[in-house]
Parts: C-alpha cells; structure tokens; sequence
C-alpha cells in the first residue's frame, strides 16, 4: 500500500519565493504568483523563478499575465503543465478601486478522527501520514492514506503529485482559522465596496456545511462573517457620517430549481424560538412548498431573481435569525457518506448599502455564500438518485465553466474576462471578450442554475473564493482528485474587479426616499389628526379630514401634487421595469406577492387617489346601467305590437336599431369598466384591508 515517492515529487519546488511567502490577511496583497498548482515531472525544465516560468510548448508572445497551454488539463495529459507568468504579484488592489488577480483557492481536509494524534493528514511533521489499522479487515492490516501535506500551501499524493494552493490548512484547524483565511478579507472587500462570493465545493460528507454553518460548538464562516460584518458597520455608523443598511436574501437551487428559503414557512418559523443549533447547524426538515423562482438579466445586477424575499437587518442576531429560518426549509437526506446531507445547492446573499448623509450619495455592494451540494457516487436510493443526478450535473455544469475560464479566458493583456454589466452592457452574453470586444469563446452559464447565478461572480463583478474541502480516505481518493482538479482550475480563473459605482441619490432614488419619508411623517400627521378629531365631542364643528389635508399644504411642510407625482414616478418605473420582464424569455406572471410588494410600496396619498378614481369609475358603471336601463325599456316600448314609432322619436325602426348599437356598445363598456374594477379590486385588496376608512365602496354589490 505505501508506495516511495516518485524523485519527482520531491524536487524543490518550481514557484516563485513570493509564491512561497505566508498569505497575509486581505487577497489583495496575497502572492500567487505561480499558477501551477500541480507539480509532476515536466515541471523539472521551469525556471525557479515563478515570474518568469513558462511552458517549453509556449509560443505565445510575452504579456504580463497569460496561460500556456492552455488546453491542457495536468492530470488529463501528464508532462503538459500549464503555467502562468506574472510580472506583478497575482491579486491585487490597483488605485484602491479595482481588484486583480485570481480565485482564491484553499483546501480544508476533513478531519479522520477527533482525535489529533490518529489523523496525521494535517500534520507538517512527520511528512508522510502514519499507517493506521486498516476498518476493512478488523484492523489486521495496516493502511495510509494517499495524501499528506507538506506546507501551508500544499497537499501531495503520493502516486499522482503535488497541488498547491492558496492555503492548504491542517485537518485539524478550525473554523475560525478557516474564517480568518477567506472570509474576513472578503468582508473587509464588501465594506469598501466590492461584491464578494465565497463558496464551499467538494464531495458530500466532506464538511462543506460544517465549513460554512458551523454547529453548536464551532461557529462556522456565515456567522463569524456576520458578526464581523456588523461590528464594522456599527463602528463606522458611530461616526455619525454615514448610514447603512443590510439586507438578507436566501435561496436554494433544489433539482435544478430555485427556492425562496425566507418564504416558506415563515409566521410558523417566526413564532418558534430559534435554538442555537437550529441558529448555526440549521438543516431543517423539508416543507418544500415555495414557489419556484425565476431568473432574468438585470442592468444592475447581472442576473436576478424575480420575487425573491428580502429582509432588512438591524443586527446580526436578526440576520442569523432570517438564516436559521431558511435553514428549516433547506432540504436535505440521507446519503451513504453523509446521514445529513444538504440536498441543495444553498446561497445567502448580503447586501450592504451604505450612504453617506452629506452627500447623499449611497454604494451598494453584495456578499454571496454559497454551501454548495456534494458530489456523489450514484446511490441505491430512488429519490437521492434524482437529486444526485441533479446535483452532480450543476456541478459538472460548473466545473466545465469553470474550466473554459480557465483555459481560454486569459486574455493577452492578462485580464481576463470582465463580461459584467457595466462594461459590456449585458453580461448575459455568455461569451467571455478580450479587452478589444472581441468575443473568444462560449461560456456556458445557462447550462444550469447554478453557473447563471454565478455568472456575474464568475464574470468579473465579484472577488471570489472558494473552499474545496476534501475527504482524505483512500477510498474517497476519486473525489478528493476530482475536487482537486476543480480547484487547481479555480485557481487559474483570472479577476479583474472594479468596486460597485457610487449612485448619487440627489438626483434620483435620495429625492424619492426623502419624498417617502416625508409622505410617511404626512401619514402619521394625519393619523394623529384623525385620532384627536375623534376624540372631540362634537366632531361636526372640528376640522375635516379634507381640512387637515389643507393645513398640511398651508404649512409649506409638503407639497402633495409633487408627492404624488413622484409616487406615480415610482409606480411608472416599476411599470417599465415590469415590460422589461416580459420581455426576457424566462419572464413569469407578476406573482400576487409581487403586487402586494408594489402596493406596499404606494404611499397612502396614491392609495387615496386610486380610490377615488375607482370611486368615479364605480359611479359611472352605475350611470351607464341606467342608462342602459332606459334604452331597453324603450326599446322594449318601440317594440311592442302596434305601436306607433313615430309617437316615441318620430324615426321610427332606423331608431330602434340605433339604439340597439348604442346598447350594445354599452354593454361593452360595462364589461371593460368592471374587469378595471377587478384588477384595482385585486391590487388594492392588501391597501384597502391596511386602510378600511379609505374603502367604503369594497361593500359587494
Ligand atoms: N472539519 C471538521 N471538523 C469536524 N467535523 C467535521 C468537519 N468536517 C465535517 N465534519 C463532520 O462531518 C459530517 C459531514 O459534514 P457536512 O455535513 O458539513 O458535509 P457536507 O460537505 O456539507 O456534505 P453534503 O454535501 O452531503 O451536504 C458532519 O457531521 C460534520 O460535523
């Protein structure tokens, strides 16, 4: 079983001494510069400087960042290696405003025991891993496992070579040192305003959930980096210059469909109290009853989830309270490797805007982690069969992305691919462009869930890191190679961030928050009025409502009519917003929440004027039925046997059929005016119920 150690692999390595260097905090000062994460014997010929190394089969000419033979994959065709050269270090900031580099990509073994001494994976010392009694055969033989780690930055096996990342912990570090590693910088990134995404790939049972959750007695990265997250903000709130908002979205991709996990569920959730398991280990039983989720190109965001539930959070207890109520619903079973696997691929999303109150201007910058599902051997199972055949396709899906950007994205000048929204005008293309705009290559996004929602991540408008966890048991040794060949093209996706734009609100959403605001201060003034009016008794000699209405203007305070306009601004927008989804291929039916949404989003004064508007139509349904009334009835009268027409109009049959038209026409309108009706009845039903005064005409007919 144990095999010697091919003198390959026990060369010096082949890296740059930068390469070599500790990882400091931020990834934005990380050195890496080599790119070869696996070293097997063609490395031999590399130059020891990892800034000038490149492959005996380059023949392309000389750019600050490039891969070389690019096409070919290390453990496909072995003594092909591809390496690029950098004359700069790999990640970093340029003028504070743009990110450079690549994915960061660290490996997390999977511990075998709690017990230190019994798991030496983790161990730089002794260099091999120590023969342990072999659980197939009650321990009569010995076995080692295949894998061992020399460094923080390399993780060997014995027969295939060595891989080299990031970081590569110890099998036994914790979460914190894992957090410390990859998910603070990245909050420090999110709070100067770049999109972060971090995310845990690897086999099932392999601690990618562990990793990201944590459990009762080791918080994992989602809350750490909350806490964190909201220590920062509330520190830099304190300065009184700035304000902040935090707003949580979380979503699941379940057999290649998209779930709302802060939907389902959610008054039973909220009336339960959270335990700390559930808050940091929270893979609850499956309801499974949301709704599937769409997902359409956005301007702003890349790609976006239609419908999808957001929250606002004042601190990170209510923050991890909205995650362990999407914890209840995220699903999960049974799978050989794994007694609670997470049958889903799992992303929170945090979206931090912080706006400066002198100016008003406001940045706003997401943070997306993802607890993807594991890769699996098929099973037995009917159902986790399914679910595997799903799971295993997105990532596949995903690997094949993530490979394409790897091989073929580095561009000539070394910045590879920003297809993102603001720099292309649709990122949705698929395609990857060189700095001249020409396309290169296919990236397929849309072959699943997963790599669409990644997409804008993957395209340049996010700074990326992944964890890959691994499983270092001999028999796990497929997977373990096969998520550590995903990783070692991660490794090799280059990134060119910019930080997300600053919008300057005077002009537009500011002036319109302001306007909500001072609408809303309206509302609570007129409440107070009509509160105290009730109070007086004699309520006929106070003032009207209408009266109130009228001292609000002649304070100066409010100026209506430009309140409602900009309300009826708001509603347009959202009106052009809604045509934009239709047209968009995977557009679906504006949902009832979604009308409740825009109706919450109406300021009472619009409400107001709806409502008399309907009031008026109402008014002139009952006219024309009146009227309606009345031609029936003389036609019925020109009708009748023997009557002379010319006693009625003097016109005699030509009448009759005239007015006939005119009913008909009618009768039309009629029908127009009330399915008006029901569409207001339908979008005003959540206003109308929040303000019964304001509908006396609700009543049914
Ligand atoms: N580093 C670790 N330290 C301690 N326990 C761990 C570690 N990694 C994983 N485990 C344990 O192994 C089991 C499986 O881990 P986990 O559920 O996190 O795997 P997973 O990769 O999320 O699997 P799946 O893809 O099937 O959901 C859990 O009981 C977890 O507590």
């Amino acid at each position: 079983m144990i095999q010697k150690m091919s003198p390959s692999l026990r060369r010096p390595s082949t890296r740059s001494s930068s390469g070599s260097s500790n990882i400091p905090h931020s990834p934005s000062v990380r050195s890496t510069s080599s790119f070869s994460n696996v070293r097997t014997n063609s490395i031999r010929n590399a130059s020891n400087s990892g800034s000038k190394s490149v492959s005996a089969s380059s023949t392309r000419s000389s750019s600050p960042l490039r891969s070389v033979s690019a096409k070919s994959d290390p453990f496909l065709h072995p003594g092909k290696i591809r390496v690029r050269r950098s004359n700069s270090t790999n990640n970093c900031l340029r003028k504070n405003d743009t990110y450079t580099g690549s994915i960061t990509v660290t490996i997390r073994p999977k511990p075998r025991s709690t017990v230190a001494s019994h798991d030496n994976v983790g161990l730089k010392s002794p260099r091999y891993s120590q023969p342990r009694p072999n659980p197939q055969n009650g321990g009569n033989t010995f076995v080692r496992d295949p894998w061992f780690i020399t460094n923080d930055k390399t993780i060997i096996h014995e027969e295939i070579g060595e891989f080299e990342f990031d970081h590569v912990f110890a099998s036994h570090c914790t979460n914190l040192e894992v957090y410390e590693r990859t998910s603070k910088p990245m909050i420090d990134k999110l709070l100067v305003g770049f999109n972060a995404t971090i995310f845990a790939y690897g086999m099932t049972g392999s601690g990618k959930t562990f990793t990201m959750s944590g459990n009762e007695q080791e918080l994992g990265l989602i809350p750490l980096s909350v806490s964190y997250l909201f220590s920062n903000v509330m520190e830099l709130s304190m300065n009184g210059d700035k304000k902040f908002d935090v707003i949580i979205s979380y979503l699941e991709i379940y057999n290649e469909r998209i779930y709302d996990l802060l939907e389902s569920g959610l008054e039973e959730s909220l009336s339960r109290p959270s335990t700390p398991s559930r808050l940091y280990m929270g893979k609850g039983n499956s309801n499974g009853l949301s709704a599937e989720l769409k997902i359409r190109d956005d301007t702003q965001y890349g790609v976006k989830v239609i419908g999808l539930t957001e929250r606002r959070c004042e601190s990170s207890e209510e923050l991890l309270k909205w995650i362990a109520i999407g914890d209840k619903s995220r699903k999960i079973g049974e799978t050989d490797y794994n007694a609670r696997s997470s049958r889903s691929h799992a992303i929170v999303l945090i979206r931090l805007t912080s706006t400066d109150l002198e100016s008003g201007t406001s940045r706003s910058s997401t943070l997306s982690l993802c607890d993807l599902a594991g890769s699996e051997r098929a099973t037995g199972q009917q159902e986790r069969r399914k679910e595997g055949s799903f799971i295993n396709k997105s990532l596949l899906a995903l690997g094949t992305v993530i490979s394409k950007l790897s091989a073929d994205k580095i561009n000539p000048t070394g910045s590879n691919i920003p297809t993102t929204p603001t720099n292309t005008g649709s990122s949705n293309s698929g395609t990857a462009t060189s700095n001249n705009n020409i396309p290169n290559n296919h990236i397929p996004y849309r072959d699943s869930k997963l790599t669409r929602l990644l997409q804008p991540a993957l395209s340049g408008d996010s700074i990326v890191t992944t964890i890959c966890t691994v499983d270092t048991r001999n028999d796990a040794a497929t997977e373990t190679i096969n998520t550590l060949r995903f990783a070692s093209r991660a490794k090799n996706v280059a990134l060119h961030v910019s930080k997300k734009s600053i919008i300057n609100n005077g002009n537009n959403d500011g002036e319109k928050d302001r306007t909500i605001e001072m609408l809303r201060r309206q509302l609570e003034d007129q409440r107070r009025l009509i509160s105290d009016l009730k109070g007086r008794p004699s309520p006929g000699e106070g003032p009207s409502q209408f009266s109130s209405d009228s001292n609000i203007k002649n304070n100066g305070a409010v100026d209506p009519n430009l309140a409602l306009m900009k309300a009826e601004n708001r509603i347009l927008k959202y009106k052009l917003e809604n045509c934009e989804k239709l047209l968009d291929k995977d557009v679906v039916d504006l949902q009832d929440s979604e009308i409740i949404e825009i109706v919450e989003m109406l300021p009472f004064e619009v409400g107001t004027l709806l409502e008399t508007k309907f009031q008026g139509l109402e008014s002139q349904i009952r006219q024309y039925r009146k009227y309606t009334q009345k031609l029936e009835d003389k036609i019925m009268t020109l009708e009748k046997p023997g009557h002379t027409t010319t006693s009625l109009t003097g016109c005699g049959d030509t009448e009759a059929a005239e007015l006939r038209k005119m009913l008909e026409r009618k009768d039309k309108m009629i029908e127009a005016l009330q399915s008006a009706k029901r569409l207001r009845d339908r979008a005003l039903k959540p206003l109308t119920n929040a303000h019964q005064p304001l509908a006396p005409y609700c009543e049914k007919r």
